[in-house]
């Protein structure tokens, strides 16, 4: 049988169309710089057939010289000037992969003003002060561009931005972060300790440089507030979405999951809700247990998932590689072949909408069901007693049962939907009462009817 390899079965490359070339600028040649770079060079044949003409890099900034690199590129493209090269008279798109805020920010703004488009996928800037990156883009009439800032390879911030434009939509829900997918679905499946999971993450490329932002949830606060600002045409920034990380997630906690039919994952919610003076926006991302039976628990390793819900199309799922070098620098070259079009064309791509402008709600007022475990002493009355403080703050119980005995008694509460104010209020009265030693966790169900 003849066995073709995957680059076999392409139609052979085309030929090149002539005319001037669109320049490219690459800003970092770390995990997703260099396969941006790879890229641009084993496909210049089809990018030029799509583009129009040929894609061409000019130059790439690096903060060290003469490091070896994943990919073979001629050294003379490496610069440590990264504003010398953004600010090139032949310069028309800037790829931004180097990360952070600052250099990061200048560096665009810079480019923009000096007339180059950009993509980038830095989620962390966007998120923080997108509104200035827009603004300067608007101005200076060019695009700017970010499909890698939110689950990798997964086409989500076009779809929402174009496909999904004459719709309203009403939910965003999924798994935005990798890293933490990786973990938790280590720690569930083979048992594995935090520590372990997080350094094969990070040996996979999936962690960012510091994994305190993927495990403390950063990375997926900032993705939350990108997908809620394009959902819901209204600015969300990271500081906005409630954030919760995975750090304090124990195996027992995952193994309380397990004997609940759920599974733990890190879920990032976006919501348009009725508010105290109408509609408005939440966006939450935490820890939540999920029934082994929603499509979110199936999600394995550093896979994303994005649920949108609208009102004329109903329930959509975006589902793939959220995170790694090369399917995250597939959406950056998405994103590089629209824009250089859009540079040969004279044209732009929609920019910011922000029209709605709706006020962000605090997590107060967010409504969900939880999961509480509570160390106590195994005395008569003591069920009543932590049941009745539940109700003192209309928290209704669905389910509640006893482990272990003695001095390891442990009620694990499920309780219906509250108020996340409710909760807070119950697990207070909880911890002053003389027969409980500890509420040792307290976890979100998702996913579930009540
Ligand atoms: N790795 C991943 O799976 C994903 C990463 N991203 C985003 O892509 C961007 C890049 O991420 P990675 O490639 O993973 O990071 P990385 O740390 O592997 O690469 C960044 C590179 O930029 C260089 N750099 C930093 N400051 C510089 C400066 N001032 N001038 C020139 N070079 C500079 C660093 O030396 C490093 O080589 C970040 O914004 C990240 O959040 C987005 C989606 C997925
Ligand atoms: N560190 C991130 C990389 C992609 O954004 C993740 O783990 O998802
Ligand atoms: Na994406």
């Amino acid at each position: 049988m003849n066995q073709h390899s995957p680059s076999s079965v392409l139609p052979a490359t085309p030929a090149t169309p002539q005319g001037r070339p669109v320049r490219v600028a690459l800003l970092g040649c770390g995990v997703v710089g260099s396969q941006v770079a790879r890229l641009l060079q084993e496909q210049a044949g089809d990018l030029a057939a799509r583009v129009g003409a040929p894609v061409e890099l000019v130059g790439i900034a690096v903060r060290r010289l003469g490091l070896a690199r994943d990919v073979d590129l001629p050294e003379e493209l490496f610069t440590l000037d990264a504003h010398a090269l953004v600010t090139r008279d032949d310069v028309d798109v800037v790829v931004e992969v180097i990360g952070g805020i600052e250099p990061a920010r200048s560096l665009i703004l810079a480019a923009l003003e000096h007339g180059a488009s950009v993509v980038s996928a830095n989620k962390a800037l966007l998120a923080e002060d997108g509104s200035t990156l827009f603004a300067a883009a608007e101005k200076a009439g060019r695009d700017l561009y970010y499909e890698a800032a939110v689950a990798g390879a997964i086409p989500i911030l076009r779809p929402l931005r174009e496909s999904l434009a004459g719709d309203q939509v009403t939910r965003v829900l999924g798994i935005v972060n990798g890293t933490t997918n990786f973990i938790l679905d280590r720690m569930d499946s083979s048992g594995a300790g935090f520590d372990e999971a997080l350094q094969e993450a990070q040996d996979l490329g999936y962690a960012e440089a510091d994994p305190t932002a993927d495990v403390e949830g950063f990375d997926a606060a900032a993705k939350a507030a990108i997908l809620a600002s394009l959902a819901f045409h209204t600015r969300v920034t990271a500081a906005d979405v409630h954030r919760e990380g995975i750090a304090e997630v124990t195996a027992s906690d995952v193994a309380s999951a397990a004997e609940m039919g759920c599974v733990v994952k890190l879920l990032a919610i976006c919501a348009v809700q009725e508010g105290p003076d109408g509609p408005a926006v939440s966006a939450r991302v935490h820890p939540a247990m999920i029934p082994r039976s929603h499509p979110l628990a199936s999600v394995r390793e550093a896979y994303n998932a994005v649920f949108v819900e609208s009102q004329a199309a109903g329930q959509l799922m975006f589902y793939g590689p959220g995170a790694g070098g090369s399917p995250t620098a597939s959406a950056v070259m998405g994103d590089l072949v629209t824009v250089a079009r859009n540079r040969l064309a004279d044209v732009r791509g929609a920019g910011e909408s922000s029209y709605a402008d709706l006020p962000v709600l605090d997590m107060g007022s967010t409504q969900t069901r939880y999961h509480v475990q509570i160390d106590v002493d195994d005395k008569a009355g003591v069920l009543a007693a932590v049941a009745l403080a539940f109700a003192e703050h209309g928290v209704s119980i669905q389910t509640v049962r006893q482990e272990g005995r003695g001095d390891d008694a442990q009620l694990v509460v499920v309780s219906h939907r509250a108020s996340d104010a409710d909760l807070a209020a119950t697990v207070d009265t909880l911890r002053g009462m003389a027969n409980v030693r500890d509420v040792s966790s307290v976890m979100r169900v998702e996913g579930e009817s009540e």
